[in-house]
């Protein structure tokens, strides 16, 4: 990296990528790569074996050696020497054969606009004068140089690529002819040899003139009287193949196969001639479906009927959001050919035959949609009215569906290890080198988070649930036991996960069964609960009652928690997502994590003037490794308003449930306070003293004080029973609880930071492939006029202005190694990027992929092109700012 490089750290401004200054940029580029020795390339300058660019030397395929102006005038002295000897020994033949010499070396070359040394700096390449004639007569043959002749200024828009031509590489010229020179002369030479073994390949190459122009019609060097190409595109089919040269014809004469040491003529850019015949591009995969659909549409076409547009895009405002119901009233359009600008010869055989026999076709029309209807088993309807949708079951399997549904029918789970860094990681890594894995969150915990947001977005689209209850949409069951009885609460419960239709966020929906609501007040309990804000509570929303299942249901709102588990699953082996077997000793640190979460929920929900009532293993949630949230809190409130117990009294049984809770994990059985002495001396055999007594302390409440007072009104005391003395007697675990937090918060905070540069990275990433080989966004659409679309633009032409943006796109992500494999380096690419983002100094070599244009530039020009062009795509897309 040059030294003299200040530019500063400013990357892309997309939108709202606001980044802060990142000071020098060739001091601390954001980012550093190991990069991989190996995969160093011929078209790479940078990495491990970075070359400098006056170390370069250009790759000539058909010779192993360079030839200096010294070595040829050699040569040419020494053929000199043959010819007179043969000329005294009276060899007409020989004497009289023209001296084979690079024309360089006889004839002073024409004037050359840039003259260029083999010890060349592209990027500063100035004129030389004309005393090394001959030092690129066989470099230059190969290469047409591309220079910036603003490197260090500002890119113009008009013209950001000077291009020079070497004097060698005029048309007029036989560009093999030094080559020729050289091998026919030396014979003292070991390299000669080799050159002479190897084919010449402009040696059967077509008069320039009658290659078509690559540039196409608005080929710049056209106009500037320099291009010697073709530019009659009139003979051109319209997909771009010339048709009088690659049509088939019986008469074409038998191939025959070049051998292998013969000169090869070079490979045109175009499409290949085997293309013809490759099969006919069929959309959807089904031939039938296409042709019914063409067939139809012309048929539409000829008797002046239109086919309507699909509804599906339609940009009407819509209500509240319920994708269940939009999903069955979704139209699919057919795909229509006849708008292609390409005619295929199918489709022009079937133009013609609709031309000419439309009746008959109208009637094949209708047998094709009636034979295609039945197949569907959609006997007796009009094809107009007939909607497909991929998603709708038979009627009979919808029928006998039951509220849960087969989760395995629709599933496409994803490779969650599809990015998975794979085999070990290197240990003895350089401080500035880095490995795949640091650029992504852990393995384990992406998958979680992929797991759980796949779990909030799964969705049936056939389920028998209703579609809509109140305010909520896309109902999901999360019970899996579907034979339920009277659950905890005395009614049958059941969980649905659904989405609101007033901020599209995901709740879950505690349903109890057959619930009749006597009194108004019993619902308004719901209002102390909305207030409770605990983070071990599962927070409720709302409550209401409706007839949306086909009885009186009584629905209570709360937070959903994807892929949660009951601590009855877990510890108790009764549910799907139970990982451990009963039998296991949980750890005590774990045991005082439950006991600290838990009277952390009961002390908000205690000072919050209510009892939880659901301290049991089936309403406490693991929501991630150890992670509690006590759940159902309120439904009593509500069931049991009538009957409801005084407010101490559910609060002291709060503890108790607490204790008993603790009690059955310990001794590994949930029953296990039916025999408190029993159940206490099998904790103590695997738990420590501390945690035994407060189990004990908590299991066995002291009788009840008569006055009645709150026990939140009091300072808690050590003799009295509530969560203030609770707290107090746990204090150390409460600390040592709190640190694990903090801990897990710094490792989360850091696994945050790695995917910090990524969201940078895709941001540019989004941005290159907006701009690059983007269509002609210069034209303004109008009435007449309509926007220029799919013509290519002249821009990214070989001339044109972006090309060098398209060879950095090559350069970055298509590069490839001596022998032409691809190389797969993430380490290059987000240098690449990360430099490019930086606008640095640094040089780059890019090459075009015929390696016939070289262009030396730097990031920072790379950089100054992509936002030249973002700008005008920016302001193209924005009418107000045309
Ligand atoms: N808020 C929530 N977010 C995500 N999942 C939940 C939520 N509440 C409950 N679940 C899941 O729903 C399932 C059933 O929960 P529920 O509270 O009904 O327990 P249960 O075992 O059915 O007990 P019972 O029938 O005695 O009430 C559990 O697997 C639980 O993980």
């Amino acid at each position: 990296m040059p030294k003299s490089s200040k530019t500063k750290w400013k990357p892309f401004n997309f939108h709202d990528s606001a980044q802060a200054d990142q000071g020098d940029a060739t001091d601390s580029a954001p980012l550093r790569i190991a990069s991989n020795p190996l995969s160093s390339t011929q078209h790479s300058l940078s990495g491990a074996d970075r070359r400098t660019v006056s170390e370069y030397r250009p790759r000539v395929p058909y010779l192993d050696k360079a030839y200096s102006a010294a070595e040829l005038q050699k040569l040419h002295e020494s053929r000199e020497r043959e010819r007179e000897a043969a000329q005294e020994a009276g060899s007409p033949e020989e004497a009289s054969a023209p001296a084979c010499v690079p024309a360089s070396l006889t004839d002073p070359p024409p004037e050359p606009a840039l003259r260029i040394s083999t010890n060349y700096q592209p990027a500063i390449a100035k004129a030389e004068s004309p005393t090394k004639p001959a030092n690129l007569a066989v470099a230059a043959q190969d290469f047409e140089f591309h220079f910036r002749s603003d490197s260090v200024g500002p890119v113009s828009n008009e013209n950001t690529v000077a291009e020079t031509k070497c004097p060698s590489s005029s048309p007029d010229k036989d560009p093999g002819a030094a080559v020729k020179g050289a091998t026919t002369v030396g014979d003292d030479m070991a390299s000669a040899a080799r050159v002479s073994a190897r084919p010449n390949r402009f040696e059967n190459r077509p008069p320039m003139s009658t290659i078509l122009c690559r540039n196409g019609p608005q080929c710049r060097k056209l106009q500037e009287g320099t291009c010697h190409y073709n530019h009659d595109f009139t003979s051109m089919a319209p997909n771009g193949l010339n048709a009088s040269k690659r049509s088939l014809n019986v008469d074409s004469p038998a191939f025959t196969p070049t051998p292998k040491n013969a000169a090869v003529q070079p490979a045109k850019v175009g499409i290949s001639p085997k293309t013809v015949a490759a099969a006919t591009f069929t959309p959807r995969g089904s031939g039938k479906r296409w042709k019914k659909s063409y067939l139809r549409k012309r048929a539409d076409k000829l008797s002046g009927s239109v086919t309507p547009a699909a509804q599906s895009h339609s940009k009407e405002p819509s209500g509240d959001f319920i994708p269940q119901q939009a999903f069955q009233q979704t139209q699919f359009q057919e795909f229509v050919p006849g708008q292609s600008f390409l005619t295929s010869p199918q489709t022009k055989l079937i133009d013609e035959q609709l031309e000419t026999q439309q009746p008959q076709l109208s009637q094949q029309i209708t047998a094709f949609d009636n034979t295609f209807l039945a197949q569907q088993g959609l006997t007796g309807l009009d094809a107009s009215q007939t909607q497909i949708n991929p998603y709708v079951q038979q009627a009979s399997t919808v029928g006998n569906q039951p509220f849960f549904q087969d989760a395995s029918t629709f599933k496409h789970p994803l490779n969650y290890h599809l990015y998975a860094s794979i085999g070990p990681r290197r240990e003895n890594l350089m401080a500035y080198q880095r490995s795949t894995a640091d650029f992504f969150i852990p393995d384990d915990l992406r998958e979680e988070l992929q797991r759980k947001s796949e779990a909030t977005l799964q969705t049936y689209a056939n389920s028998a649930l209703p579609q809509a209850v109140e305010y909520f949409h896309s109902l999901v069951a999360l019970d899996t036991n579907n034979a339920k009885g009277a659950s905890t609460f005395g009614y049958q419960s059941w969980i649905y996960k659904a989405t609101s239709s007033r901020d599209g966020h995901t709740y879950a929906l505690r349903r109890i069964e057959g619930f009749r609501l006597s009194s108004e007040a019993a619902i308004r309990t719901i209002n102390s609960w909305k207030r409770i804000t605990n983070a071990s509570t599962v927070r409720i929303y709302d409550a209401f009652t409706g007839r949306w299942f086909g009885d009186s249901s009584l629905i209570i709102v709360t937070d959903y928690h994807p892929r949660s588990q009951t601590l009855a699953e877990k510890h108790f082996a009764v549910g799907r997502h139970t990982h451990r077997s009963s039998a296991q000793v949980t750890p005590e640190n774990d045991l005082w994590g439950y006991i600290v979460q838990l009277a952390s929920a009961l002390k908000t929900i205690h000072e919050g003037g209510v009892a939880a009532q659901t301290v049991i293993p089936s309403k406490v949630l693991l929501t991630s490794k150890n992670r509690l949230r006590l759940n159902g809190c309120g439904v009593f409130d509500i069931l049991q308003y009538e009957q409801r117990k005084p407010l101490p009294e559910l609060q002291r049984a709060d503890l108790q449930d607490l204790g008993r809770l603790i009690l059955g994990i310990a001794a590994r059985n949930p029953t296990a306070h039916q025999n408190t002495p029993k159940s206490l001396e099998l904790v103590s055999r695997s738990y420590s003293e501390r945690l035994r007594s407060c189990i004990a302390w908590l299991v066995a409440p002291p009788p009840l004080p008569q006055d009645g007072v709150q026990p939140t009104e009091q300072p808690a005391t050590s003799t009295e029973y509530n969560i203030h003395t609770l707290l107090n007697n746990i204090a150390d675990k409460v600390i040592s609880t709190f640190d694990s937090a903090l801990h897990l918060e710094d490792e989360i905070t850091s696994d945050l930071m790695r995917e910090l540069e990524n969201g940078r990275l895709v941001r540019l990433l989004t941005k290159i492939n907006v701009i690059l080989e983007r269509p002609d966004t210069s034209s303004t659409p109008t009435a007449n006029t309509p926007a220029a679309l799919n013509q290519p633009s002249a821009a990214w032409s070989e001339t044109g202005e972006r090309y060098y943006l398209k060879l950095f796109r090559d350069y970055v992500f298509h590069q490839v190694d001596q022998d032409g494999r691809p190389v797969l380096d993430l380490g290059h690419i987000i240098t690449c990027l990360n430099k490019l983002d930086a606008g640095i100094d640094e040089k780059i070599q890019l090459v075009s992929r015929d390696e016939q244009s070289l262009f030396i530039t730097s990031y920072k020009e790379v950089k100054r092109g992509f936002e030249a062009a973002w700008a005008e795509i920016s302001k193209a897309s924005n009418p107000s700012r045309r």
